[in-house]
């Protein structure tokens, strides 16, 4: 379920959203659309990004602009932020949102399997926010928002690669919020607990984990992607303005 409260200040405000064509990054994308930002978003999965795109062409009035691009290519990413700028004006909110849950055993973990987990999970969170840092100093400031996850404050066992990438974002939002601070542009991170998103339930969501797990919330509902949306938006609007540097923990009061 979409929020119901608009941020006048996110009207027609150049946003880029990786990962949102699927998952809660398409409810971002579609969080955005309807307060009238114009949106970009980044993805590989081509014909999810593409329906994504056409549908909220036709219900909006307001297609975002779907980029087709491998993040662990620094250079296509760059690329991609050029042409968000090209279409919409200099991004002034960026959520780094696509991710790479993949599950893998200690035993099994080689460099290459560490170092593209890496590439996935952290660098582009970075190297998008590099990308995008000089049109907000233009602009006058700018949010960037990063998603990290719940995961590695519960001691998740089965992805450490993932739970050590998650730990890292805190430390580059709290890096990245002191270094451009001064420049007006505000940085923080949220940390989803379980969202059960299709793919969730496709690979990872039993009866009984998720039973249990919702047991261990306050509130006593399963988590929706849309349910990222309001304090995602709340985060990159003006609502937020002395804001920064800190994680906004969303997960239903399991923590
Ligand atoms: N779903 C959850 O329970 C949960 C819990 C905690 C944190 N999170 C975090 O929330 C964010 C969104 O999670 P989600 O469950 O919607 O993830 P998801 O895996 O369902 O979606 C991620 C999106 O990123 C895209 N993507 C993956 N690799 C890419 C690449 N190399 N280049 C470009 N795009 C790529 C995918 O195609 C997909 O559309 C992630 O940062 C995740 O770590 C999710």
């Amino acid at each position: 379920m979409m929020p119901s409260a608009i941020f006048p200040d996110l009207k027609d405000r150049s946003v880029l959203i990786t990962g949102g064509g699927s998952g809660i990054g398409a409810a971002l994308t579609e969080g955005f659309v309807r307060q009238g930002s114009r949106v970009a978003f980044i993805d590989i999965a081509d014909e999810a990004s593409q329906a994504l795109a056409e549908r909220l062409g036709r219900e909006y009035g307001n297609r975002p602009l779907y980029l087709n691009t491998d993040l662990r290519d620094i250079e296509a990413l760059r690329a991609s932020v050029g042409k968000a700028t090209g279409a919409h004006g200099p991004v002034t909110v960026l959520v780094n949102n696509a991710a790479w849950d993949d599950r893998h055993d200690i035993d099994e973990v080689t460099a290459e399997y560490w170092d593209k987990n890496q590439s996935i999970n952290l660098r582009p969170q970075f190297f998008a926010a590099q990308a995008v840092a000089p049109g907000m100093r233009q602009a006058g400031g700018g949010s960037i928002v990063n998603f990290t996850s719940t995961s590695f404050m519960i001691n998740q066992g089965n992805f450490p690669s993932y739970t050590a990438a998650k730990a890292g974002i805190i430390g580059l939002t709290k890096g990245l919020a002191g270094r451009l601070g001064p420049e007006n542009i505000r940085v923080n991170a949220i940390a989803p607990g379980w969202v059960i998103t299709e793919r969730q339930r496709d690979l990872w969501v039993t009866e009984d984990g998720l039973k249990s797990h919702i047991a261990k919330q306050v509130l006593k509902e399963e988590i929706q992607p849309g349910d990222m949306v309001g304090p995602c938006l709340f985060l990159a609007s003006d609502a937020a303005r002395m804001l920064t540097a800190q994680t906004l923990i969303v997960d239903g009061g399991y923590l």
